[in-house]
């Protein structure tokens, strides 16, 4: 990843200026590229963080949103889980002692605004002033595509998710490519349309897989419908396990429903466990429209779809 930083300077600005520096020195002018995918992902990384049942049994059960995985980076990047965060973590580290931004309110920040790069997507809530992170999250509290779907679903309900709004959430996975898991084929794509925010993901993870699009080595990874497609072995599987099926395909045909309930789980990702937090959602740009409809790639049909229940039928 490459970013210019150019923006060295001090002192308390205004949020309008932070999204300036962000849009031109993080997110080359204002794309949907790279960059954005990794701090949409980073939102994620540092808002899984926190346990009910760690904080049920009397320990800690990690801050959330908190920005631990940039204040703790040399404990949180140890972790596997986290690996390709690495330049955003401390991109992200300048922009926020520039600026004077709590690292929680950049992570968040910084996520809707990489979100407003990528047409489709819905214009987030931003709220700001999350106090600094006292500790680094408990180990083990990110899903790895690896796990089991009712392992990824209990974690993900530990953390205050229902199973909805964890298929809502993997939407991010239309704007995702692959980087770590075959570093061979870094960069290789969850869906066809990796710079847009549509439902092409939701659609195409349903093709029956044909190859791998690189080596096909780790067990993180099943085969895809596509040369050119990377599907992670945690995506195919929640798309099709019974507790999951039916809201996956439900979001196929209605990208509205796909940004509104990304959006409200978005919401609970970042705020989650705060109070009073300040709204500063207008300050977030709206992104391009998209609404073209959900197509197979060329050569693929209804024959190639995979559903373990039947109601798609287009
Ligand atoms: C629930 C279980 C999830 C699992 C197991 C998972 C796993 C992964 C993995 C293995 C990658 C590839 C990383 C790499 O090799 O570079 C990835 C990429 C990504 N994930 Fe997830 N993820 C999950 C949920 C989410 C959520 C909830 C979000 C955001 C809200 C998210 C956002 C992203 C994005 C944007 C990328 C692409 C990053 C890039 O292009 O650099 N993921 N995810
Ligand atoms: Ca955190
Ligand atoms: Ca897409």
């Amino acid at each position: 990843m490459k970013f210019v930083l150019i923006s060295a300077t001090h002192g308390r600005m205004t949020t309008p200026q932070v999204l300036g520096d962000l849009q031109a020195n993080l997110f080359g002018g204002g794309l949907c590229e790279d960059q954005a995918s990794e701090a949409i992902r980073l939102t994620f990384h540092d808002g899984i963080g926190r346990s009910a049942a760690l904080q049920a049994a009397g320990m800690f059960g990690g801050g959330g949103a908190d920005g631990s995985i940039i204040q703790f980076a040399s404990v949180e990047l140890a972790d596997p889980a986290n690996a390709g965060l690495e330049d955003t973590v401390y991109a992200l580290k300048h922009f926020a002692d520039a600026h004077n931004v709590s690292y929680g309110d950049m992570i968040q920040f910084a996520g809707a605004v990489a979100l407003s790069n990528c047409p489709g997507s819905p214009r987030l809530p931003f709220y700001t002033r999350r106090p600094p992170a006292v500790a680094p999250a408990p180990p083990n509290l990110i899903p790895a595509p690896t796990d089991p779907v009712e392992r990824v679903l209990a974690r993900m309900e530990d953390a205050g998710f229902t199973a909805e709004d964890t298929v809502a959430l993997l939407a991010a996975h239309s704007v995702g490519t692959q980087k770590t898991i075959d570093p061979t084929i870094s960069n290789t794509p969850f869906d066809t349309t990796p710079r847009v925010f549509d439902s092409q993901y939701y659609l195409e993870i349903l093709l029956r897989g044909t190859g791998y699009p690189g080596r096909g080595r780790s067990p993180a990874e099943v085969k895809s419908p596509l040369k050119s497609e990377f599907r992670l072995t945690s995506d195919a599987a929640i798309a099709r396990h019974p507790k999951t099926a039916c809201a996956w395909q439900s979001l196929i045909g209605d990208q509205d429903r796909m940004r509104a309930s990304f959006s409200d789980a978005m919401m609970k990702l970042a705020n989650q466990g705060y109070r009073n937090l300040v709204d500063c959602s207008p300050v977030i740009p709206s992104s391009r429209v998209w609404d073209r409809a959900p197509a197979y790639p060329l050569g693929k049909g209804v024959a190639d779809i995979e559903q373990s229940i039947g109601i798609l039928s287009t």
